[in-house]
C-alpha cells in the first residue's frame, strides 16, 4: 500500500495576509492552500504573489503539505503565479476552475517550461463544466493528485442555495469523487462559510467523511479541529481494524478465505479497508511537526 498523507483538515489563506502565513506554521492543519485567487483583490495580487514565495521558500511549515493556489491561466496573474510557484518549493499547485484536460496540459506546459515539470496539481472543480468533465480532469495527467470541490462557485454557477443537506451539491460531489477514486486520487470537500454555524459544519464534515472524502477545505484556524477529528478513524474503528486484519491473517494460514469478526463477514476486500485505517490512523498519530 502507497504511504498514506492525512489531508483531514486543508487550511485556506489569503496570501495577501502575512499574520496568517506566519500563523500557519504553528496550526494543527493536514495541508495548508496559500490563496492568489478569490481571496486576494486585483491590486495586492503582485504583492501577495511575492510574499507567498518568499514564505514558501522560507519554509517552517514542518510536516503540513503547502499548496499554491494560483489565478486561472485567462486571467491577467496566472502565467506570473505558475512561473513564480516552478521554483518556490511548494508541494503542489492548486489550478482553480478547472474545466477541460487541455487547463491541466497548459499550467504543465507552463510549470515545465519554468522548470517544475513534476510538481503535483490539484484541481478545482467549481464550475458546472468542470463537473461535467471531471472523469477526464483527473485522468489528464499523473501529476494530478487531487480534486478539490469549490462549492461556493458551484453554488453561484448553479444559481441554488446552500442548505443544511447539501442537496444542491451532492450530485457534484458524487461525481468528484468517483472520478477522484477512479483515478487513484485525494478528494477534498467543499469550504462551510457561516463561522458562527458549528453545528452545521460537523454536519456537513461527517457528511463529507461519510461520502467517502479525504478531509475538508476550510477557511479558519476555528474549523480545524472537528474536521481533523471527524476525517481520522475513531480509536473503535481502528482497534476493529487491526482485528480484522490479525483474524483474516489467521484464517488465511488455516487455507480460508473468510472469516467473521465481531459477528460480520470479513474478506479480503474488508482487510484492504482495515489496514488503510490502520495507516491513517498511524500516520495521524505522527504528527505535523
Ligand atoms: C474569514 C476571515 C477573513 C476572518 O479573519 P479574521 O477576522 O482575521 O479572523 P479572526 O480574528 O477570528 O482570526 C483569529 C486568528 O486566526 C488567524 N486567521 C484567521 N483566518 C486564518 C486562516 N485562514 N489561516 C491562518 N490564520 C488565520 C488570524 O490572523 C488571527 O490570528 P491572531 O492574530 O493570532 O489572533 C479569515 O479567516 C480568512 O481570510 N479566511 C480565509 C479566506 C480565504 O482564503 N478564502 C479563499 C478560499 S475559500 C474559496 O475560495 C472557496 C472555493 O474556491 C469555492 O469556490 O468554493
Ligand atoms: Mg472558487
Amino acid at each position: 500500500m502507497p504511504a498514506i498523507r492525512p489531508r483531514r483538515s486543508v487550511l485556506y489563506l489569503p496570501g495577501s495576509n502575512a499574520r496568517a502565513l506566519e500563523k500557519a506554521r504553528t496550526l494543527d492543519a493536514d495541508a495548508l492552500i496559500l490563496d492568489l485567487e478569490d481571496a486576494v483583490a486585483p491590486a495586492a495580487k503582485d504583492e501577495a504573489r511575492a510574499q507567498v514565495i518568499a514564505a514558501v521558500s522560507a519554509g517552517g511549515f514542518g510536516g503540513r503539505e503547502v499548496i499554491v493556489r494560483v489565478n486561472g491561466g485567462a486571467t491577467p496573474w496566472g502565467a506570473a503565479d505558475l512561473a513564480a510557484v516552478a521554483g518556490a518549493g511548494a508541494d503542489a499547485v492548486c489550478l482553480p476552475k478547472v474545466e477541460r484536460p487541455d487547463d491541466v496540459h497548459a499550467a504543465e506546459r507552463a510549470l515545465a517550461a519554468a522548470g517544475a515539470p513534476d510538481l503535483d496539481l490539484w484541481c478545482m472543480i467549481e464550475t458546472p463544466r468542470g463537473v461535467l468533465a471531471v472523469a477526464d480532469i483527473a485522468a489528464a495527467s499523473p501529476r494530478v493528485a487531487a480534486l478539490v470541490a469549490g462549492t461556493s462557485d458551484l453554488v453561484k454557477d448553479l444559481g441554488a442555495r446552500h442548505t443544511p443537506g447539501r442537496a444542491e451539491v451532492l450530485p457534484s460531489l458524487g461525481l468528484i469523487l468517483l472520478a477522484a477514486r477512479a483515478s487513484g486520487l485525494a478528494a477534498l470537500d467543499g469550504v462551510h462559510l457561516d463561522l458562527s454555524d458549528e453545528a452545521g459544519f460537523e454536519a456537513a464534515c461527517r457528511q463529507g467523511r461519510d461520502l467517502g472524502f479525504d478531509g475538508k477545505t476550510l477557511i479558519h484556524p476555528k474549523q480545524l479541529a472537528a474536521a481533523n477529528r471527524i476525517f481520522a478513524p475513531t480509536s473503535a474503528e481502528v482497534e476493529a481494524a487491526r482485528r480484522i486484519i490479525a483474524a483474516h491473517a489467521e484464517a488465511e494460514a488455516e487455507g480460508k478465505g473468510v472469516t467473521v469478526v465481531d459477528g460480520r463477514l470479513v474478506e479480503a476486500l474488508h482487510v484492504e479497508a482495515a489496514r488503510r485505517t490502520v495507516a491513517l490512523a498511524e500516520a495521524v498519530a505522527a504528527g505535523h511537526d
